[in-house]
C-alpha cells in the first residue's frame, strides 16, 4: 500500500461522537495515540514518573491538533527564499487555562503547539472535609488574562464528576465572556461528561477516552488512577 499524505491539505471538519457535546474522542480510531493511553493506564509503566507526565503531553499535543482544526484562521502569504507560498495563520492563539496539579504536564503539550498561547492558571482539588468520600471543591488560586471573546481551552486530564471543570470555568467567567470553550481531557467518565453537559453546553469537549463509571470514591474506573500522585508523588 503506498499512501500519499499532503501536509498542505489543512480543511478537516471535527468529528462528532456520542452527543454534539462531545467534539472529538481520540481513541475512537486507531492509531498510536492507543499506545499513549495504554502506557498511562499500565499500572507497571506508571512506576516511570517521567514517561507518565510524557505520555500526558503527547495527548496534549495531539488534542490540541485537533481543537487547531476548528479555530480560525485568516488566508496570509509567507515568503520563502524561492517566492510566495499562501498559508492560513490563527487568527489569534487560545488562552489554555490550567487546573493544579495534574493538569501541568498536559499544558506543556498543548503549549508545544499553541506556543504563542496565553495561560491561566488555577489552583483547583477535591478536598475531602465534608466525609471519608464525599468532597468540595477546594479553589485557592486563579490568575487570568482578559477572556473576553477569546478562545479558551481549559485543561484537566481527568474529568471525573466534573465538579472541578465546572467551579473552575464559572470561575475563569469573571475574567471576560471567551467567543469558545473547549475543554480537553485525557479520561472522562460518563457521569462526569453528563454534569459538564447540563451546566456547560455551550462549551465543547475534547477527550482521550470515556470510560465505564466513577467507583464510590469518585475515581474513574477502569482510568488510571491518581493523575497528580503519578505525575509529581503523593501530597499530604
Ligand atoms: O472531576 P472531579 O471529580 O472534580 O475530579 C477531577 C480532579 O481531580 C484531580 O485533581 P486532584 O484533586 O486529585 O488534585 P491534584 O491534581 O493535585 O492531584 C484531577 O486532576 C482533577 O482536577
Ligand atoms: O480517577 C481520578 C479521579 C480524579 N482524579 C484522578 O487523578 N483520577
Ligand atoms: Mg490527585
Amino acid at each position: 500500500m503506498c499512501c500519499i499524505i499532503v501536509a498542505a491539505n489543512v480543511t478537516s471538519q471535527p468529528q462528532t461522537a456520542y452527543t454534539p457535546f462531545i467534539m472529538f474522542v481520540l481513541t475512537q480510531q486507531p492509531s498510536i495515540a492507543n499506545h499513549f493511553l495504554a502506557e498511562l493506564r499500565d499500572a507497571n509503566v506508571q512506576q516511570d514518573r517521567m514517561r507518565f507526565r510524557r505520555n500526558l503531553e503527547r495527548i496534549g499535543e495531539l488534542l490540541a491538533y485537533e481543537i487547531s482544526k476548528s479555530l480560525p484562521y485568516r488566508h496570509a502569504e509567507v515568503t520563502t527564499p524561492l517566492g510566495k507560498a499562501a498559508t492560513r495563520l490563527l487568527r489569534q492563539p487560545p488562552v489554555l487555562a490550567t487546573i493544579l496539579r495534574a493538569s501541568l504536564p498536559f499544558h506543556q503539550g498543548f503549549l508545544h503547539f499553541f506556543d504563542q498561547a496565553d495561560n491561566a492558571f488555577i489552583g483547583a482539588y477535591r478536598g475531602h472535609h465534608i466525609g471519608e468520600d464525599e468532597f468540595e471543591v477546594e479553589m485557592d488560586y486563579i490568575t487570568a488574562p482578559d477572556l473576553q471573546d477569546r478562545t479558551l481551552i481549559l485543561m484537566d486530564p481527568m474529568l471525573a464528576t466534573g465538579r472541578s471543570i465546572e467551579k473552575v470555568y464559572h470561575a475563569l467567567l469573571r475574567f471576560g465572556i471567551p467567543a469558545q470553550t473547549h475543554i480537553a481531557a485525557v479520561i472522562a467518565s460518563p457521569e462526569g461528561v453528563a454534569y459538564l453537559q447540563n451546566r456547560m453546553s455551550e462549551c465543547r469537549l475534547w477527550v482521550g477516552a470515556v470510560d465505564e463509571k466513577l467507583d464510590s470514591h469518585y475515581y474513574i474506573v477502569p482510568g488510571l488512577g491518581d493523575a497528580g500522585d503519578l505525575s509529581f508523588g503523593p501530597k499530604l
